[in-house]
Formats: C-alpha cells, structure tokens, sequence
C-alpha cells in the first residue's frame, strides 16, 4: 500500500483506531491501523462489539460496483456500547447499546431528508468508503471504535441480543422498508422472497410477522425442508423447475428479491398476481434483462429499494424486538473474515456472519 496513505490514515484524525481493511481488489482482508475522529458536539463514540457480514461489503471490497476507494474498512452492520457523546447530544448517554447502518451523513435539507429518507439523500454519505463532511474517508464497522452523528445512530432495544441485531442493520431494514412502501405489509397477502440469503432470511421473518404468506424461491432445493421447517415459510418453489412455477404462476402479491448476481426476472414476472410487484433489493454487478410482455399483461410493476431512512431503521428495530424478529447468525472471530468472505459468495452460511469484533479483534502492538 501507498505509505502515504497509510500515514494519512493514522494520522489525520487524533483517536487511534485498528481493524481490517481490503487494499486493493482481490478483496482479501488484513490488519490495518487508522484514526477517528474527536467525538464532536453532536457525535456518539462507542466501542464496537459485533458487526455482520453484509454481501455488499464483498462487492466493495472486490470493487465489483466500481466506486471502492482502498484501503477499505468494510462493515455498516454495526453495534456497541456508547463510550462518549458529545455536548449536545441529546438521545445517547455512555453506556447505551447503539448501532450504525449503511449511511453516516445526509444533507438534512433535501425533499428526501425532510421525509426522513436520508438514504435517498443525494448527498448522503455511506458508512464506508465515502468522503465525510470535513473530507476524510470513511471506514465501517470491522474495526473496534466507531463515531457518527447522533441522527445516525439506533438504539437497539434491550431485548435484542447485540449480536443477532446487527444485521438488522442493514439486511432488516432492506427488507422491512420495501414491504412496508410497497404495501406488502398487509395481513393474508402473498408475498415470495428470492435468494434465501442474509436479506432473505429476513425477509422471510419481517413478512412472516407481518401477517403474510410466505413463498420461498431458490435455486437449491435443499433449502426445502430448512425454509419450511426452520423460518416457518407457507411454501417453497425451485426457480429452475417449471411444473412448480407453473402451479404456482399468477399466485404472489409481491416479491422481494435479494438475489446477489444476475438471474432471469422472466420466471418471477410469471407468478405474480395482476398488480403484482417485483420489487429487486439485490444488486448484481451487472445488468439484468426486463422482459417487457409478462409486465404489461396484468399491469405490474418492477421496483428497486435502498436500506431506509433513520426513522424507519428505528421502527424496524423495534418492529424485531416485539415480535421477536431475529436473524440467524454464525458469530465468528476477526482472523476467520476472509474464510466467512469465501463462504458468503458460494452462499455457504445460515445466515449471516457476524463478527465478534468486541472478544477477538486484537490490535497489534505498534
Ligand atoms: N438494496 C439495498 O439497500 C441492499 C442492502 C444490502 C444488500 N444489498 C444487496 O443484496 C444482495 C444480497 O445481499 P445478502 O447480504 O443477502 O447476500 P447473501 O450472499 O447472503 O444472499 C444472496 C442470495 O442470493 C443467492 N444467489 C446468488 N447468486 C444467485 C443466482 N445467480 N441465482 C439465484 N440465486 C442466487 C444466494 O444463494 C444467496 O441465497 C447483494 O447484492 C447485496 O449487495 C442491497
Ligand atoms: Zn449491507
């Protein structure tokens, strides 16, 4: 690496800082020393005990989206106790159990920060690998400190384990905001998820608690018996086999696809009601292909959805918290990363990382 950069990195803001950065687009990981910086007036530092392992810290990491900026501290599933709040704080005392999403900034005066849609902010900043307000770059949540605005920070109910919570962080409130806008939401509804993944599995459980019925799409038929048993969906269909789409075909209110790479719409297009909607949270690298006839007849609509704004991410928590929403998680230690990096992308984990950054994450001596 650029030892300037590294200098930079280390220097440029007073609060010492460590944890594991990808340096270039191989995407792999290794220890690498930073700072954060002072807790300002309305700023909440805390020490971070877990974050999750989001499939978008993989993308970015191997810059699949092209806009990765190295070194790149990955993580925006991130929780931890408050250690310091700045002066005018007003939320967030020390001590609190707090968490960071995928944005740390916005311009709080744009149409879409007045209706509480930071995410959609066209300055918004995410929570790594983006230039803050004073110019530095931001690093995520693989890292043992953290410090944001309070806007930006949720507190996590104290009924939610700090580690089962993280991915809520992001995977939760992906999922949760689109049934939510989408009007998904409503008790007796069909609603399919795609991809039984990190978001997926969420989905699952948000549409689930919602009322809704759920059907399980997935390449693998060996999810059947794990989708239907486990995360309690209504029913389960294989995306390649067509007898079962064809059964099923005209049959879903909606869909929630979280699916990491390309794969045909045509297929999902086919099972949905008339109105239906295909609404994609995934994002491949590379485009998808729209096929336009299965649209028109029946009137339906394809959409996208980015995570969700601060008050929404706050009543998704706390929508999880009472009815008892969690992800299933493989807590791991730090130096296990770049083995969970590996097994995300060949969809090997049940079904989020999360890393138990709090016990495991050592700093070197410097
Ligand atoms: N819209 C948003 O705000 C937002 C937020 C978080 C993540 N994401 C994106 O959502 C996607 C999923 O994230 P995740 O963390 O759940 O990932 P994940 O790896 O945990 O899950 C992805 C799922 O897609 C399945 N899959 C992969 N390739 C497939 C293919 N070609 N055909 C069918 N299924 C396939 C995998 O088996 C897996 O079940 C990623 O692209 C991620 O970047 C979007
Ligand atoms: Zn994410």
């Amino acid at each position: 690496m650029n030892p300037t950069m590294t200098r930079l990195a280390e220097e440029e803001h007073p609060n010492k800082a460590f944890g594991w950065a990808a340096r270039d687009s191989s995407g792999v990981l290794s220890p690498f020393k930073f700072s954060r910086r002072a807790t300002g007036e309305k700023d909440v530092a805390f020490k971070v005990l877990y974050c999750g392992i989001c499939h978008s810290d993989l993308h970015m990491a191997k810059n699949e989206w092209g806009m990765s900026v190295y070194p790149l501290v990955p993580g925006h599933e991130i929780v931890g106790e408050v250690t310091e709040v700045g002066s005018k704080v007003q939320k967030f005392n020390v001590g609190d159990r707090v968490g960071v999403g995928c944005v740390v900034g916005s311009c709080h005066s744009c149409d879409s920060c007045k209706n509480n849609l930071e995410n959609y902010c066209p300055k918004s900043i995410l929570t790594y690998g983006a230039e803050y307000h004073d110019g530095s770059i931001t690093y995520g949540g693989y890292s043992d400190t953290m410090v944001a605005d309070e806007h930006f920070i949720v507190r996590i109910p104290d009924n939610l384990p700090l580690d089962v919570a993280a991915p809520l962080l992001c995977a939760g409130i992906t999922v949760y905001s689109p049934l939510r806008y989408y009007g998904l939401d409503k008790p007796g509804l069909h609603v399919g998820v795609v991809g039984l993944g990190g978001l997926g599995h969420v989905a699952v459980k948000f549409a689930k608690a919602m009322g809704a019925k759920v059907t399980v799409i997935s390449t693998s038929p060996s999810k059947k018996k794990e989708a239907l048993e486990h995360l309690v969906a209504d029913s389960f269909l294989v995306s390649r086999d067509q007898d079962q789409l064809q059964g099923a075909s005209g049959t879903l209110d909606g869909i929630i696809d979280t699916v990491s790479a390309q794969h045909p719409l045509f297929p999902l297009l086919g099972l949905l009601k008339s109105h239906g909607k295909l609404v994609l949270v995934g994002a491949p690298e590379k485009p998808l292909e729209l096929p336009v006839f299965p649209l028109l007849q029946g009137r339906k609509v394809v959409g996208g959805s980015l995570i969700g704004g601060m008050k929404e991410t706050q009543e998704m928590i706390d929508f999880a918290a009472k009815h008892n929403v969690k992800p299933d998680i493989e807590v791991i230690a730090m130096e296990y990363v770049n083995t969970a990096m590996e097994r995300l992308l060949k969809a090997d984990v049940k079904y989020r990382f999360v890393i138990d950054i709090g016990n495991t994450l050592k700093a070197t001596p410097s």
